[in-house]
């Protein structure tokens, strides 16, 4: 198991590299759509301390935040006659149980907490996934108001009557309608494609959402009022961004796409309003032109990551039924199971807890958006009740190591599936050295961790894990990350030299793997020992046992027997992929090629240079 780790392209000196190859992308950090604060103001009567009210609302608010976990809302009651408070929790639909419970709790917290709101008859906290409200006068539910919290508009504006008037408004228009006529959720999530030159093209993402109180009526009221009220605040302009939060519905749009994501109380942005004022609020009118308030950061996830609940995983995986088990890593258990129609392999992290949720949304944000037909794709995740899973596209073939070990499949394994396989991992490879924004090292490569589809497709798997998780004896910590023995370059080896990790090191394993491929033998069939004197097959391993017979030209020696040498040309393939993976392992990380040489070696026949003395060999 292990992570990517990324290198700002321009980066040229080697150590400067290496330190930035080490930093998390900055970028993807941040989580989550911030409000500005607003605030709680005017508020009405106080609670007395100790009075029933007071004791009900303390019963109603430790309630609500579960309550509404299970399906992201409810209104309930506690207490009757004076005594009777109401209160109503909602969460955007889009966004899991856990997230939508971690958001309602900071939402009560900060009921109790601010000032203003603390012991109020009637308040009102909203964050940027969630709201809480509650009232003891006034029966609210099912009414729509034409209060609002929050309206902004941010981004650039285009006078009205421009395409980006009509796009916008036809999408919340039909935001507004599907979320009225979708009983379930009340709740409806699209995007729409814009024109905004002849040449450049940008989507408009948007979401509409009313409390699931209000009737279908009600709701289609409560979002005209608020894209009304939208048009009059933006006075003859419209912006590629605007939110109006209200107290019976929400209308969200921008041009970055709005993700669920999982937020806690560093990433959510808090809002206290007391319900008393039937104005509306100040505070969140932002000037025309941009000004206001402005998302500073989302949860970079590409929009069709899943997010599941752990009762959805939980009925798809049998309970994590042993039978429903594919493996177990050093770092979790895989379960295989099927959802949505689509056969998926679970991940569920046993040694992740809550102080690596921030590093974990960051590490989900990272792979979301790494896709490539030799990567393994991510599905979705859950993060619930300090419990974390990944969700991949299954891989019914399992690992290439699996297909080597077992006498019959490494039989089958014929040399073409072979050669296309370790192309297909350099392809993979390729992607993530150069084909990001940012140059990216996997740090884990190793036959295990690379998994083959049905059609036997190599994807490179196993990118999802915190730096700083315990492990097993068989990994080894780098400064921020794991690399495993025996496929470790000789320059990030030692415990001290770990931070040496350079995309060499990740040709390094590359190298090993492929001569684990060609010879059949994993690094596991031989036992490490530092003696290289009266080697046998036995005592020595894989990378001076392939080195003695290449520089004998013993090649026949090193070949897994299990392949037909019969054909001259996969017989040439084979001892030039051999001379590839020593070109790779070689000591000097300097010396290796980088993965566009490999790439073209692999596809050409040009000569190849001699390779010198492979890493862990001694001269
Ligand atoms: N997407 C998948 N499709 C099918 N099988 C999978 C998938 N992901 C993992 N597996 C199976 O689950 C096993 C455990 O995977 P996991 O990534 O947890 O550990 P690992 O890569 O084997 O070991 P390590 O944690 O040491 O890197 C794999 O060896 C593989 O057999």
């Amino acid at each position: 198991m292990s992570f990517f780790h990324t290198v700002p392209s321009y980066s040229v000196l080697c150590f400067l590299f290496i330190i930035l190859l080490i930093a998390p992308p900055f970028d993807m950090i941040l989580c989550c759509k911030l409000l500005n604060n607003t605030n709680c103001a005017g508020i009405g009567n106080k609670l007395d301390n100790g009075s029933v009210l007071q004791s009900n609302l303390d019963i109603l608010l430790a309630n609500l935040p579960g309550n509404a976990s299970q399906i992201g809302f409810v209104n309930t009651t506690v207490g009757e006659g004076q005594d009777q408070i109401l209160g109503l929790a909602i969460c955007l639909a889009n966004i899991s149980g856990s997230s939508c419970q971690n958001c309602l709790e900071l939402a009560v917290k900060n009921l109790y907490s601010d000032p203003n709101c603390k012991n109020s008859n009637s308040a009102e906290s909203w964050y940027d996934h969630c709201m809480v409200h509650y009232n003891s006068r006034d029966l609210f539910f099912g009414v729509p108001t034409t209060r609002y919290n929050t309206l902004a508009y941010w981004g650039k504006s285009e006078a009205n009557g421009g395409g980006l008037e009509t796009t916008v408004y036809s999408l919340i228009n039909n935001l507004s309608d599907s979320a009225a006529k979708n009983s379930e959720t009340r709740f409806a999530l699209d995007q729409v494609g814009y024109m905004q030159t002849s040449s450049s093209y940008t989507t408009i993402y948007g979401l509409a959402q009313c409390t699931r109180d209000l009737s279908a009526g009600s709701c289609s009221t409560c979002l005209a009022n608020y894209t009304g009220e939208l048009k009059i605040k933006t006075k003859g302009s419209t912006y590629t961004g605007a939110r109006i939060v209200g107290m019976t519905c929400f209308i969200w749009y921008d041009d970055k796409p709005i993700n669920n994501s999982t937020c806690d109380e560093n990433t959510e942005n808090k809002h206290i309003n007391n319900t008393t004022s039937d104005q509306n609020s100040k505070n969140g009118s932002s000037p025309p032109g941009g000004g206001g308030w402005r998302a500073t950061g989302y949860c970079k996830l590409r929009p069709d990551i899943r997010v599941y609940s752990i009762y959805e995983l939980k009925t798809a995986t049998q309970n994590f039924s042993p039978s429903k088990r594919l493996g177990r890593g050093g770092f979790g258990e895989v379960y295989q199971a099927t959802m949505h129609g689509k056969s998926v392999a679970i991940k569920r992290l046993l040694k992740a807890s809550k102080e690596n949720e921030q590093e974990l949304i960051k590490e989900l944000s990272l792979v979301s958006y790494i896709e490539h037909p030799n990567i393994l794709k991510l599905v979705g995740y859950c993060f619930e009740k300090n419990q974390y899973f990944f969700v991949y596209e299954y891989m019914p073939n399992g690992t290439i190591d699996k297909h080597l070990k077992d006498p019959t499949s490494r039989q089958k394994l014929n040399w073409t599936t072979r050669f296309k396989i370790i192309k297909e991992i350099a392809q993979g490879l390729s992607y993530l050295h150069y084909g990001l924004e940012k140059r990216t090292t996997h740090v884990d490569l190793k036959l295990t961790n690379i998994l083959l589809s049905k059609e036997m497709t190599a994807k490179i798997a196993d990118f999802d894990m915190l730096r700083t998780f315990e492990t097993d004896e068989t990994h080894q910590s780098t400064e921020k990350g794991y690399g495993t023995i025996g496929y470790m370059a000789p320059e990030v080896n030692a415990l001290a030299l770990r931070k040496n990790y350079s995309l060499k090191s990740d040709i390094y394993s590359f190298g090993i793997m492929v001569l684990e491929i060609v010879t059949g033998k994993g690094i596991h069939t031989f036992r490490k020992t530092e003696s290289d004197e009266n080697l046998s097959e036995s005592d020595e391993n894989l990378t001076s046992f392939v080195w003695k017979n290449w520089n004998c030209k013993r090649y026949q020696e090193v070949i897994d027997p299990y392949l037909d040498l019969k054909i001259q040309r996969d017989n040439e393939q084979m001892v030039r992929c051999i001379h590839i993976g020593l070109l790779c392992i070689q000591h000097e990380a300097a010396k290796r090629p980088d993965i566009l040489d490999v790439q073209k070696m692999l596809n050409t026949k040009e000569t190849l240079p001699p390779p010198s003395v492979p890493g862990f060999i001694r001269d």
